[in-house]
């Protein structure tokens, strides 16, 4: 990871990660089996979203976000001024976290949306993802809603993308590419844009 970010993202980072530590008993940001590895597990599982879309240039956003992967890490790793990002996030107890978090570490470019994602206005944003939020058809309809005309969503999906995916084209029509996961044999990030319902 110290190869792919800086040294003060790198710090910055690790106090995330004592803060996910502290807040897990009580709240489960994430399974507490994959507590003691959560750098790679996790951190690293998301910075792969930043290898592949670099240079990132506009609103991204970030749904279902829990502890904050991808979308609180990846605003960790790219405070730069053409980029902000929105994590939408219905549980209250995250939120609170995801917000104790952007202040503790003085993020300015990330703010959270405490909703459904089904009662958010279309957010138009160049950039979606989402990580073990929901199977692909139940997905599509968010990507259909919120990405801009030129946006791309990145789905950071298990071994069963391949199932998913032929299941979410028998009611839509959109372009994909996916891309191996580094995490996990046979996840993939699926990198998809130009959502139309059939
Ligand atoms: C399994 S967790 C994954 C969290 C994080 N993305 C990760 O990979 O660790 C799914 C999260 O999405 C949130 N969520 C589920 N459905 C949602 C909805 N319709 N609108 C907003 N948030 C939702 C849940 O509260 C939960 O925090």
């Amino acid at each position: 990871m110290s190869e792919i970010v800086s040294r003060e993202t790198l710090q910055k980072l690790d106090q995330f990660e004592q803060l996910v530590r502290r807040w897990n008993p009580k709240i489960n940001l994430v399974a507490p089996a994959s507590l003691n590895d959560i750098k790679a597990r996790h951190i690293e599982d998301s910075l792969q979203l930043s290898q592949l879309c670099c240079p990132i240039n506009g609103r991204w956003v970030d749904l279902g976000s829990g502890g904050g992967f991808p979308g609180l890490v990846l605003a960790i790793a790219h405070v730069e001024a053409t980029t902000d990002f929105t994590l939408v996030e219905s549980d209250s107890r995250k939120v609170a976290f995801l917000r104790t978090v952007i202040r503790e570490l003085s993020l300015t470019n990330v703010n959270v949306e405490n909703k459904r994602i089904e009662e958010l206005d279309p957010l138009n944003a160049a950039y979606l993802s989402a990580r073990a939020l929901a199977p692909l058809p139940r997905l599509m309809p968010y990507l259909q809603r919120h990405l801009a005309p030129e946006g791309t969503a990145w789905l950071m999906k298990g071994r069963h993308w391949k199932e998913e995916m032929s299941d979410a084209e028998k009611e839509w029509k959109f372009k994909v590419k996916a891309h191996p996961s580094a995490s996990q044999d046979g996840a993939a990030i699926l990198e998809i844009s130009e959502v139309f319902h059939v």
